[in-house]
């Protein structure tokens, strides 16, 4: 590497010392990607794939004070967010990511983990509207926290489109409303539903069998998962096959530290989603089959493939 130019990304985010989401997901993915990371740690999780039994807040200024040394020493080329957990912890990273000036800026507006534990306190989603979404490039909820922060019901692909809207209105250049947590036609689907046959956004497919609700998912016959990118424009959907898993822990995280590294790296946002697409779909088709609960995706699966598909 020496000579190089060596791309720089910061997580702003919880720690899960199981691993799969988090810190980790986002330090693991941009060392796949070549990129070089950085964190400052805003709450300590206990947190295994069963679920997480402890959640530890640092005081908002010990984000603040990791953000303003790793900021005025190694320098950030691109950032992310992800667990900030209460308003004080929000206000204070906005507040440095706007004297720094930085605009590659990923938002993960982490809420709630699988198991349901809360890793943003409600009354810190106001804080998340006003002070945080105005200054992100992407911002990357999944269906239930696009419906907290558009506040309306999200059941099908034209409410997405919809929710959509109302966060682009918020700030962001760029919304993706990931598909993880479809039910079946573009939304989260009606839990204990019969099969339902809809017409989505890329043709024909079948619906839920009945029995996904929003933090199950791999077992809905759903055949794709399509995320919805808007720019304030114009929509378009990514959309791949759907791995029929319950090793899905830190997807999220996964995909926006994928999306951040290319942002980092100088990729224009469309070209880091795309990227940030292949390389979760990896991640989780290359099974890891970690734990005994919802395991962690696979960080070497994309890094695998390429060097694979290179020879
Ligand atoms: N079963 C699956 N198969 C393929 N891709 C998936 C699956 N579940 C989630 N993804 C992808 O993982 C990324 C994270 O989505 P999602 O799971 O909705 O987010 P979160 O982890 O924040 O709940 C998205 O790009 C989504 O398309
Ligand atoms: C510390 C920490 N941050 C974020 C999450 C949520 O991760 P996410 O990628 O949304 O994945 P799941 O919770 O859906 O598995 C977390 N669990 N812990």
């Amino acid at each position: 590497m020496t000579g190089l130019r060596i791309s720089k990304a910061l997580t702003i985010a919880g720690s899960d010392s199981g691993g799969g989401a988090g810190i980790q997901a986002d330090l693991k993915t941009f060392q796949e990607l070549d990129v070089y990371g950085m964190s400052a740690i805003t709450a300590v999780t206990v947190q295994n794939t069963l679920g997480v039994s402890g959640v530890y807040p640092l005081p908002p200024e010990a984000a603040a004070e990791q953000i303003r040394s790793v900021g005025s020493d190694l320098g950030v080329d691109a950032v992310k967010t992800g667990m900030l957990f209460d308003a004080g912890i929000i206000r204070a990273v906005s507040a440095e990511i706007r004297k720094f000036g930085w605009e590659r800026v990923v938002v993960d507006p982490v809420m709630i983990a699988k198991g349901g534990a809360e890793l943003l306190r409600q009354e810190a989603v106001l804080a998340l509207k006003e002070e945080l979404l105005p200054l992100a490039l992407v911002v990357t909820p999944n269906i239930p926290e696009a419906e907290v922060l558009a506040g309306m019901a999200i059941r099908t692909m034209q409410d997405r489109r919809e929710a959509a809207k109302i966060i682009s209105a918020m700030g962001p250049k760029l919304v993706v409303i990931k598909g993880g947590h479809d039910g079946g036609d573009g939304g989260v689907g009606n839990v204990g539903n019969a099969v339902n046959t809809v017409n989505g956004a890329n043709g024909e497919k079948a619906g839920n069998d009945g029995h996904e609700g929003i933090y199950e998912r791999g077992d809905s016959g759903n055949m794709e998962v399509v995320d919805l990118i808007y720019n304030g424009g114009n929509f378009t959907e990514l959309s791949g096959k759907r791995i029929p898993t319950v090793h899905t822990h830190g997807t999220g995280c996964t995909f926006s530290a994928a999306l951040t590294a290319g942002l980092a790296k100088g990729l224009p946002a469309p070209e880091a989603i795309v990227i940030a697409r292949d390389f979760i779909q990896a991640a989780i088709e290359d099974v890891l089959a970690l734990g005994h609960g919802h395991g962690p995706t696979n960080h070497w699966a994309y890094r695998r493939r390429m060097a694979v598909s290179a020879r």
